[in-house]
């Protein structure tokens, strides 16, 4: 049986899973076929297997006294080259595929960073939405006094993701100290004050920038004078336009689960001001910003839908900012045919491997999340460092490094591409050197 056949076998039902591991599985072959040994050590089955799998009950008391029951769970992925380090997600659709995969993927990513720093994911299924700050902060206590058991700060060190922000780690990161009576940065994403590094709630969105900026350069270009389509309007997408908008680049749309806005002016820094209100401090509908800007338009997206409008407008640059598989082989072959020519992910996983096909296939310049969104858990990682040593660094210092970070994956991704005659592809670079450090970590230190 074949890895991924056997992965299917053993993991039955987790679609984004199987997803994950044929990506990899396809761009890593031509190493295994050069490698006897990474292939009799099963070096790559191991990866796919994760070392421990945490399944926990959260119950919580909401406003009206009812008790609520939700499941929690941390995916330890993989401990080769440094502590389990991955962010944790809060939303109806969590599930044992959804975090397997983004785990998975974490491996890859940290390994990237150069930062010693293995693979995790968490989450819970809890849906913030509607939720008042009373009842978030009593789930993230329920959450965090369950989660305390299996972290630790040279352990496993969570931060945030989808549904969880720095209000978030706040609660966990309190119910974690007063259970552990220790003060110690085992979550990143902290409050400046409190242990947190300053530049890491940009991280990611800047990161991504950094990342598209190199990959411009690599071809003579820039962001300068390029019309952009931003998919989310959370966290990684609103630092993402702000870089955007500082490398003079024009962002014309923005999404949330019920749909997407057009303004073809651009998203200047004053309507990012407000996004941001509406998104941080309100936790409203992006619906919202055509009532204060008219010359936008809405559209309504229905979940499911086969298609999805936002990736269909005239543009040189995509950024999927949102979540999984936001972009099929269809919306592909819109962007393809809007003249779109990067697109790199901010999202997790947000291609689907068809879609990639359709990308590489015209030409399209295409980076996957575990490269250019790897900002975020390497800006975490710098985090972790200012905690080990009990200090703190500037913005200044913080993102001259963030930059270093990003020029060196970007650097290791073409180097590992065409070292396996892949030239120009990212994926496979990626995958081929975020496998190669695990896989050589994993051997030095035997079956175990
Ligand atoms: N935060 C970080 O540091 C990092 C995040 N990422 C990835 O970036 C992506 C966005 O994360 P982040 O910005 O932190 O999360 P946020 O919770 O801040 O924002 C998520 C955004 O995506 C939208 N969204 C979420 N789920 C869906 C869905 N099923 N369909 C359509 N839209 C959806 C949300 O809309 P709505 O408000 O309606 O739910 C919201 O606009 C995720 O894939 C995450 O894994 C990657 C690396 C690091
Ligand atoms: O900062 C971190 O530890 C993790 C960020 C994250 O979840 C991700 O990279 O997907």
């Amino acid at each position: 049986m074949d890895i991924l056949q056997d992965v299917i076998a053993k993991n039955p039902g987790e679609v984004e899973f199987h997803q994950a591991a044929a990506e990899v599985l396809d761009s890593v072959k031509v190493v295994l076929d050069k490698n006897a040994e990474y292939r009799k050590l099963k070096l790559m089955e191991r990866m796919l297997e994760p070392e421990r799998v945490i399944m926990f009950r959260v119950n919580w008391v909401d406003d009206k006294g009812e008790v609520q029951v939700n499941r929690g769970y941390r995916i330890q992925m993989n401990s080769a080259i440094g502590p389990y380090k991955g962010g944790l997600r809060f939303h109806p659709s969590v599930n044992l595929s959804i975090l397997k995969f983004l785990a998975f993927e974490q491996t890859f990513k940290n390994s990237l960073t150069g930062i010693a720093m293995g693979g995790g994911k968490g989450g819970s299924d809890f849906n913030p939405k509607g939720k008042s700050e009373a009842e978030v902060m009593r789930f993230c206590q329920a959450f965090a006094t369950e989660l305390s058991r299996h972290i630790g700060h040279r352990l496993d060190v969570p931060a945030g993701d989808i549904g969880v922000g720095g209000r978030e780690i706040g609660y966990m990161y309190g119910t974690y100290r007063k259970i552990k009576n220790e003060f110690t940065g085992v979550f990143t994403g902290k409050g400046i004050e409190w242990g947190g590094s300053l530049i890491r709630p940009e991280a990611t969105g800047y990161g991504l920038i950094y990342f598209a900026q190199n990959m411009l350069h690599e071809a003579g270009d820039s962001l300068k004078g390029k019309t952009c389509l931003v998919s989310g309007s959370g966290n990684v997408a609103q630092y993402c336009v702000e870089k955007i908008n500082h490398f003079g680049g024009k962002v014309v749309t923005l999404s949330d689960s019920s749909g997407y806005i057009y303004d073809e002016e651009g998203i200047d820094a004053a309507k990012l001001a407000f996004v941001m209100e509406l998104k941080n401090v309100r936790r409203g509908r992006i619906e919202e910003y055509v009532a204060k800007y008219p010359k936008a338009v809405y559209t309504a997206v229905k979940e499911g839908a086969a298609s999805n409008p936002i990736w269909n407008h005239k543009a040189d640059c995509a950024f999927p900012c949102a979540t999984q598989n936001e972009i099929n082989e269809k919306d592909a072959q819109h962007l393809v045919n809007n003249g779109v020519k990067l697109v790199a992910e901010g999202a997790n996983m947000p291609t689907t491997n068809e879609a990639i096909e359709v990308l590489h296939a015209n030409g399209v310049k295409y980076a996957p999340g575990k490269a250019s969104n790897a900002g975020g858990v390497g800006t975490s990682g710098i985090e972790m460092m200012q905690n080990y040593m009990g200090m703190s660094w500037t913005a200044e210092e913080v993102d001259a490094k963030l930059q270093g970070i990003m020029k060196n994956i970007h650097q290791k991704c073409l180097h590992a591409a065409e070292q396996y005659g892949l030239k120009g592809n990212y994926m496979a670079g990626a995958n081929i050197a975020g496998f190669v450090k695990v896989a050589d970590a994993m051997k030095a230190q035997g079956i175990v």
